[in-house]
């Protein structure tokens, strides 16, 4: 994947870095970006939030880094955290391709050790967008760990990958009965497939 971006995308150029990894995903093999169907809603939503502070939780290999980082205004921060360190490693020179690695923080490690130490480390007051596309059985845990740390503040964006396929089921649960949450469902597909997928856009009512 990272060789069909610096073949073919230009450095500088986040579209055709995206547009490459599509690409490839859909002739060559399968991978689990985000996807350009699901991605489109992803920048609808970042461009309608306008955040100033972004947490993405699940770098992969930074197709959704750079979808995101490129439609922020300039002050903006973006940071991503990637468990694998072989992802984290290709994702640093996807970033870097695209020329956004001044927007982006990618940080290794697990989201429940990170969280907690995010504004500490980061100076970090509150997140006004959070996009999950980490593991599925963590999005509610550390949601509720978001919540505990005032990482959140009233209109708070979370936007969820995934709700249907692989599922997040215990996730939707909590967040469509929270009375703290405004949830809404964006039915989509499994990146580069027809399988049902969707995103879960909610905002955090403080
Ligand atoms: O599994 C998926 N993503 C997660 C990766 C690991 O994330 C681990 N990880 C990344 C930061 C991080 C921080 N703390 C803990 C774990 C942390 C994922 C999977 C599929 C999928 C759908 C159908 C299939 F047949 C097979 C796979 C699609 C997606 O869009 C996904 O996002
Ligand atoms: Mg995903």
């Amino acid at each position: 994947m990272l060789a069909a971006v610096q073949k073919n995308a230009t450095r500088g150029d986040p579209r055709s870095v995206v547009k490459a990894i599509d690409q490839f995903c859909r002739q060559k093999e399968w991978a689990m970006n985000v996807g350009d169907e699901k991605g489109c809603i992803l920048d609808s939503v970042v461009t309608e939030v306008n955040p100033a502070t972004v947490l993405e939780l699940g770098t992969y290999c930074g197709y959704s880094t750079v979808r995101i980082a490129s439609l922020l205004p300039s002050n903006a921060k973006l940071i991503t955290l990637e468990f694998n360190p072989d992802y984290a490693a290709i994702a640093r020179q996807v970033i870097a391709w695209a020329g956004l690695e001044d927007k982006v923080q990618l940080v290794e490690g697990a989201s429940g050790d990170w969280i907690p130490k995010m504004k500490e480390k980061f100076g970090i007051e509150t997140f006004d967008l959070v996009f999950l596309d980490h593991w599925k059985d963590r999005y509610l845990p550390d949601t509720k760990l978001m919540e505990e740390c005032g990482l959140l503040r009233k209109g708070s964006i979370l936007l969820a990958d995934n709700v249907i396929c692989p599922g997040t089921p215990d996730y939707l649960e909590y967040i469509r009965n929270s009375p703290r949450y405004k949830s809404q469902y964006f039915k989509s597909h499994l990146e580069y497939t027809k399988v049902e997928d969707g995103l879960e856009k909610s905002v955090f009512l403080g």
